[in-house]
């Protein structure tokens, strides 16, 4: 863009100089042919003036010497001589009308012919012209005069008058006053501001006329000039020229100026600048203008395609900005993309191939239900889709989608249509968020330590299984089991002994029931057992010892030492001992207790209102609330728990934690990914924890 700029200006300046330089140079051509023409005017001009003025003089001059041929010529007594003379001058005079006077003087300077009645005596001895006329014999012209019977100013033409042996005897002499030159100079085309100067030899300004100041009688018998006039006329006093502004009237003029041939004097023409130059300044103006107009022009231009250029450049990068964010967005290795027609991709980016496990062109022109688990998922999301775009809405949907390999992925799909035929497509890959919302839930529910389900989940599935009991055909046996003597492993092996031991416990209670009963870490030392589908209390009674004797069984540490515990249950049933979980878990604790009182190591039976049955009395098999209540109550506290037993040989126990599936499984499956998102939890229906399990 910098040197698009540069280049216009640069282009922008050959213009506007070569515009102005032509114009310039146009310009100054046509003023020196305008110079040049009004030079030649003045100069024409002048000479002709010139040359009519020396013709007046000549016809002056001619007068004068009749007058004096005819002077010297006269005889007779003065009377004569002054009719002959007086004859004479008005002869002369009617042939000279633009002579104010003639008159003859005697050789004293006197006045003694010519002189007007009214007119007083004139001795003119001390003029130059007097002088000049008595020395010389041909013409003498004065230098401009103040008429003292005038009271104007002139010029003196005078002729020496001889006697008749050739004696001086006076002068005949006129006057051109300089009113008559102005009269002359007046009806000439000279321009507004013109001027036209008659001087003597010595510059004396004899008469002048400025067409400015057509009354001025500046500068009349003195010697104001130009030094340029000065300098020129030095150079060649008969004719030239110059252009500068006349000392007068300061105006500038271009001044032609001609001697009057055979006469001491200079005739000035001269015509202003302003004048001389009134149409090419306008013609100037014009050229100026159009030149300001092409450079305006070239430059409005020059603007015009900059900015367009600009603006175009700015989309430009723009767009590919745009195209290199929307490439690097297109190309992350997070968001899998996909252009759909119909039911083929059109077009898909690097991190769907990686999501779904494809090569690069691979899913190109497919159609897309290859990435669905099954038909069903497919049409499920081609309708809600169809029906979303329809409505202008986006669609969205957390689902489980099929890698190349068949595995599934959990994915985040949100789709927008393009067109009516188009629509984009994005997809997330959010298995690690789907696997840790179910670890979170899993951890929620389950004991850390030995992977049993924990009290609140032992609550949930025991209230679950309350609601649907069903009273006439089975049973379910709430059993509380704390350890006996834990404290001591503990004290004795220490804390991550005391660990382990909890861990082989939780492996021999879920180990000593059925698939479908329920095992779970209340606190601490303390377990819960939910015995499902009991047919009669009694039915209980062999899994209890079953589970008093397993974990009487000595635990082997891995330090070599053994540990040994024992554990007390109570039991509760439903629904003899109440429909609620808190209630059979406060009968189950409270009979718990009445084991540990009995001497640990056996089971006890709640009694409602009643002292706790115990295992060292006999279990009341055949005892069930809703046969028999009236028994329930007459039940005394029963200890039926065995004796306890000497220390068998302890199993090898492995410090693993129970395996995970072995209560998945009993939980039936609730965290189990495949359920899928949008399905509440799986839960085992309460049926299957009052199903009868053969194996036991
Ligand atoms: N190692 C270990 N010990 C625990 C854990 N939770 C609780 N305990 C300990 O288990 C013991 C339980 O106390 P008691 O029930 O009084 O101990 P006991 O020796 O079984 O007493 P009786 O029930 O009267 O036989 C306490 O010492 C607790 O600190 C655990 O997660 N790990």
């Amino acid at each position: 863009m910098r040197r698009l700029a540069a280049w216009l200006v640069a282009g922008n300046l050959i213009v506007a100089l070569s515009v102005v330089l032509a114009t310039v140079l146009a310009l100054r051509a046509s003023r020196e042919a305008d110079e040049v023409r009004a030079r030649e005017t003045t100069e024409n001009l002048a000479s002709s003036l010139s040359i009519e003025l020396g013709a007046e003089l000549k016809q002056v001059d001619n007068a004068l010497a009749t007058i004096a041929l005819q002077y010297r010529r006269v005889r007779g007594t003065e009377a004569e001589l002054r009719r002959a003379m007086e004859r004479a001058i008005a002869d002369q005079r009617s042939l000279l009308p633009q002579v104010d006077v003639i008159r003859i003087t005697d050789a004293s300077g006197q006045v003694v012919y010519g002189l007007a009645a009214e007119e007083h005596q004139l001795n003119v001895a001390d003029r130059d012209y007097f002088s000049l006329a008595r020395n010389g014999a041909g013409m003498v012209v004065s230098e401009p005069l103040y008429g003292r019977l005038l009271a104007q100013w002139g010029i003196v033409v005078a002729r020496r008058l001889e006697g008749e042996n050739g004696q001086f005897a006076g002068v005949a002499y006129t006057v051109l006053s300089t009113d008559h030159f102005v009269d002359n100079f007046r009806h000439l085309a000279i321009g507004p501001e013109g001027a036209i100067s008659l001087r003597s030899l010595s510059m004396r300004l004899i008469a002048r006329y400025s067409a400015a100041e057509p009354q001025s009688n500046r500068g009349l018998g003195e010697i104001i000039v130009s030094e340029d006039f000065v300098r020129q006329f030095a150079r060649d006093p008969t004719r030239g020229w110059y252009l500068t502004p006349t000392r007068i009237d300061n105006i500038e003029r271009i001044t032609a100026y001609r001697q009057v041939r055979g006469y001491p004097l200079i005739i000035l023409t001269g015509t202003s600048t302003a004048d001389f130059l009134t149409a090419w300044r306008s013609e100037a103006q014009q050229q100026s203008l159009l030149a300001a107009i092409v450079i305006l022009t070239a430059l409005a231009c020059s603007y015009v395609v900059y900015r367009q250029q600009r603006r175009e450049l700015r989309a430009r990068e723009q767009v590919s900005r745009l195209a290199a964010e929307q490439s690097l967005m297109l190309d992350n290795e997070l968001v899998g993309m996909a252009r759909v027609r119909g039911e083929l991709m059109t077009w898909k980016n690097r991190a769907l191939d990686a999501l779904f496990g494809y090569d690069s062109q691979a899913l190109i022109q497919q159609p897309t239900r290859a990435l669905y688990l099954d038909q069903a998922s497919y049409d499920h999301v081609a309708q809600q889709a169809q029906d979303a775009f329809a409505q202008g809405r986006r669609y969205r949907q957390q689902l489980r989608m099929r890698r190349k390999d068949g595995s599934a992925l959990w994915i985040d799909l949100s789709g927008a249509p393009v067109s009516a035929q188009e629509s984009i497509w994005m997809m997330v890959d959010v298995s690690a968020l789907k696997e840790s919302e179910v670890n979170a839930q899993h951890l929620a529910v389950h004991d850390a330590l030995t992977g049993l389900p924990n009290r609140v989940r032992f609550a949930d599935r025991l209230t679950g299984a309350l609601s649907l009991l069903d009273d006439r055909s089975s049973l379910l046996a709430v059993c509380y089991v704390d350890l006996d003597g834990f404290k001591d492993v503990n004290d004795q092996f220490g804390h991550d002994a005391g660990d382990l031991v909890l861990r082989v416990v939780a492996q021999r209670l879920q180990a000593g029931v059925r698939s479908h009963d329920l095992v779970a870490r209340l606190g601490g030392d303390e377990f819960g057992v939910l015995l499902a589908s009991l047919r009669s209390e009694a039915e209980a009674e062999p899994a209890l010892h079953r589970l008093l004797n397993a974990l009487r069984e000595p635990i082997r540490l891995p330090d070599g030492g053994e540990a040994a515990v024992g554990a007390s249950i109570g039991i509760a049933f439903a629904p003899r001992h109440g429909r609620q979980s808190d209630l059979l878990m406060r009968s189950a604790d409270a009979a718990m207790y009445q084991a540990k009182r009995n001497g640990k190591h056996q089971f006890a039976m709640a009694t409602t209102g009643a002292p706790v049955m115990t295992s060292s009395s006999d279990f009341p098999a055949a005892t069930r609330p809703t046969e028999d209540p009236a028994a329930d109550r007459a039940d005394p506290p029963h200890a039926a728990g065995p004796a306890p037993a000497a220390p068998s040989p302890a199993p090898s126990v492995r410090p693993t934690p129970v395996p995970e599936h072995a209560f998945e499984e009993s939980v039936a499956g609730e965290e189990d990914p495949g359920a899928g998102m949008d399905n509440d939890e799986n839960r085992v229906p309460p049926s299957t924890l009052v199903r009868d399990d053969p194996s036991h």
